[in-house]
């Protein structure tokens, strides 16, 4: 059976209180925390990097979800690694050689993860997909937190849950973007498992919300 869980985004917390924010997701109940790293090159947006999660790490025993929406990542896994990101996630619209880069993933021993914007078609991941531990798919336009989920995701979560049950695997589906109360159910239905929350989880009492999330996630 595989397990649900919640990866609420820091992108949404209140940044002058960052720890007692990731304190209270922690407590309630969150399994992941979700970290945007954003250059202002591959995303028009810039958010924060190393320092930010390496002092945030020391307070907390999340698993540290680090999304990297950056150019050419490679440059900075070693990095990202030393400083306890647990997940590796690039964009594969960002790698060259996408296949290496999974393998340098794996070999600083932490989970790769590919994510693919909205546009993006499956088949850019069909040939990696047994290497892959997790996909992310965007379920907005990357870059800000706070926008609309796009409808047409829900197919694509689907098409991909029959790739990867087809094909016996079992990699874990992430959806990011506009993911709230509202729609979590039909996100969930339709095969992801790793849902990721910003303003939904931030806005608002963070524990609160949580709980509501896990809930539905039961
Ligand atoms: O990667 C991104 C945006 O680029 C996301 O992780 C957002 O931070 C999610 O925020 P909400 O849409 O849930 O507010
Ligand atoms: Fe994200």
């Amino acid at each position: 059976m595989r397990k649900n869980l919640l990866s609420p985004s820091l992108l949404a917390a209140d940044f002058s209180r960052l720890a007692e924010d990731i304190r209270n997701v922690e407590e309630a109940g969150a399994q992941y925390l979700h970290l945007d790293v954003m250059d202002g090159a591959f995303v028009p947006s810039i958010s924060f990097g190393m320092p930010v999660i390496q002092s945030l790490r020391k307070n907390s025993n999340m698993t540290f979800d680090v999304h990297l929406m950056i150019e050419d990542p490679d440059r900075y896994l070693d990095e990202f690694a030393a400083i306890g990101a647990d997940i590796l996630t690039v964009h594969a619209e960002a790698c060259t050689h996408l296949d290496r880069t999974i393998q340098k993933i794996h070999q600083l021993g932490k989970k790769a993860g590919v994510a693919l914007n909205p546009a993006t078609p499956l088949s850019v991941i069909e040939w990696v997909l047994p290497e892959v531990d997790m996909v992310l798919l965007m379920s907005v336009n990357p870059g800000f937190g706070g926008q609309k989920y796009i409808p047409y995701v829900t197919d694509k979560i689907r098409a991909l849950r029959a790739m990867v049950d087809g094909r016996g695997l079992e990699t874990d589906i992430e959806v990011d973007g506009g993911v709230s109360l509202a729609n979590v159910s039909s996100v969930l239905e339709a095969g992801a498992n790793v849902m990721v929350a910003g303003s939904a989880v931030f806005r608002g009492d963070a524990a609160e919300n949580v709980k509501a999330f896990l809930e539905k996630l039961s």
